[in-house]
């Protein structure tokens, strides 16, 4: 019987199996952040151990850091625990080491999910793992990534392996062609809203189908990223050409030559690239569940509630409580209508937003910025009136480069938006980035659950085509209309 991409890479990783299912998994990548490593470095500490594989680790700040002030060095972390959480990284990887480190203010510096592949970090057929529960993110690459507890990034340092059960296949098809201005966002958030965020617990998602293949390296990341809110640890998608052309060249991928950072090929590339053409479900791989969507169906998306599932087309109106059938769901729609300030039977387009973010490891790489730099120059208006910010965070360091390169944050500046150092920023309101109470926010972000963005605030999941035309209209618009 054929094998999914998926039993691929477990086989190949796959240490010891215990009759129950329990299973010990060799990991090759650990991506470590802020928030989730200072107990586990403490921990292995104390118990006096060391890191296993040094060289698997590869460390940068992001939660926590500001996205603005940077002139003043770390005196301009004005939160003390934050600070605190940014310093013990620093001193923590000074005393393991890593294979690299991009601490606060590097210039690679950015969201630990953005980083890794545009390091060649992320690598075809890995297992990657990050105390961090976006790391689906790097399936995008045919990695097999998924986020793991502090405990389990102790356990990970000390012993370069994961305890895990297999889980179950899930395909997730996306046929045909998207229509103009719809993008990775949009076809994530309708798989969610039509699968719902339990719909792929105890699954691994494989996103397939021409709709995923025509996207870009960036767009494949945006799927994947969301795989956790549908309730999968991990997604994946094949590995084609452009998984190879992006990796190619990186500075931590093979064939590239360390002290030049200039791509020279050879040997290790050759074999590797001859193993990565082996990543993709065999033509008669079985699944445990399939799920099609059509592309040509889906509407630029827009979440209403407070949960990524409470999510409809921009044309469709703020759904009504009393139409729900089952009373589960009718409460939740009427405590997240109470939550999110929405009456049933609103459009869509008539809620206005008082702030605007463009970021998170969603949505920060360059295509998205370029993406929403496009719609801003298109619609030639400035951040509208009742719109109190509008932010513009790049993913990292480079991205904030390579977009300066294209005169992106000009654009953005002119019409009034915010141009931000990177950092995860008020995807989650770690560092001053925040919705005060009742602020109604377009973000580019993955959760937009109760207070995620600053207490009491209201967040609207969206791309970032039509969070960049929230900005300058202050409301929702079809940003098909534009495009
Ligand atoms: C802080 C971190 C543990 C958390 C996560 O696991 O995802 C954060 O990145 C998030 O997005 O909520
Ligand atoms: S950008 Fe948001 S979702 Fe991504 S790692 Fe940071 S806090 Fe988590």
């Amino acid at each position: 019987m054929g094998r999914t991409l998926y039993d691929k890479i477990w086989d190949e990783h796959v240490v010891h199996t215990e009759e129950d299912g329990t299973s010990i998994l060799y990991i090759d990548r650990h991506l470590v952040h802020e928030v989730t490593s200072p107990q586990a470095f403490e921990g292995l500490r104390q118990a006096g151990r060391k890191v296993w594989r040094v060289s698997s680790i590869v460390a940068t700040a992001d939660h926590n850091t500001p996205t603005t002030g940077w002139e003043l060095g770390y005196d301009g972390i004005a939160d003390p625990i934050s600070k605190e959480q940014i310093t013990t990284l620093d001193a923590n990887i000074a005393q393991t080491g890593a294979a690299a480190f991009f601490p606060f203010m590097h210039k690679r510096q950015g969201i630990v999910h953005v980083v890794g592949p545009e390091n060649g970090a992320t690598l075809p057929g890995m297992t990657v793992v990050c105390g961090d529960s976006h790391t689906s993110t790097h399936g995008a690459f045919g990695a097999l990534a998924h986020g793991i507890g502090t405990s389990e990034v102790e356990h990970v340092m000390a012993t370069q392996t994961l305890l895990a059960k297999k889980a179950k296949n899930m395909l997730v098809k996306v046929e045909g062609t998207l229509a103009r201005g719809v993008t990775a966002k949009d076809i994530v958030l309708a798989i969610i809203g039509k699968i719902g965020t339990a719909g792929g617990t105890g699954y691994t998602i494989e996103f397939a189908g021409s709709a995923i293949r025509g996207l870009s390296m960036e767009g494949r990341m945006t799927v994947c990223n969301m795989a956790i809110e549908a309730g999968a640890r991990a997604g994946l998608v094949a590995v084609d050409d452009k998984t190879i052309d992006y990796v190619k060249g990186r500075p931590m991928a093979p064939g590239t030559d360390r002290q030049t950072g200039q791509f020279v090929g050879g040997v290790e590339w050759e074999q590797a690239v001859a193993y990565w053409r082996t990543l993709h479900s065999d033509a008669d791989a079985v699944f445990d569940a399939v799920v099609t969507l059509d592309a040509a169906q889906i509407v630029p998306q827009v979440t209403w509630g407070t949960s990524p599932e409470m999510v409809l087309g921009v044309d469709a109106r703020v759904p009504d409580p009393d139409k729900e059938k089952d009373a589960t769901r009718r409460s939740a729609i009427e405590r997240a209508l109470t939550y999110m300030g929405l009456q049933p039977g609103k459009p869509i387009h008539d809620i206005t937003v008082d702030k605007v973010f463009i970021g998170s490891c969603t949505n920060s790489r360059i295509e998205d910025i370029r993406e929403a730099a496009a719609v801003v120059k298109r619609l030639g208006r400035k951040v509208a009136g009742n719109v109190k910010l509008a932010m513009v965070v790049p993913g990292s360091g480079l991205v904030k480069e390579q977009a300066e390169r294209e005169g992106l944050h000009e654009v953005f500046k002119a019409a009034g938006f915010e141009w931000r150092e990177p950092g995860c920023s008020m995807c989650l309101a770690m560092n001053a980035d925040r919705l005060e109470p009742g602020e109604r926010c377009a973000s580019t972000s993955n959760r937009n659950f109760e207070g995620r963005q600053g207490a009491g605030g209201r967040t609207h999941l969206v791309s970032p085509a039509m969070a960049a035309a929230a900005a300058v209209h202050g409301h929702f618009v079809d940003i098909r209309q534009f495009a």
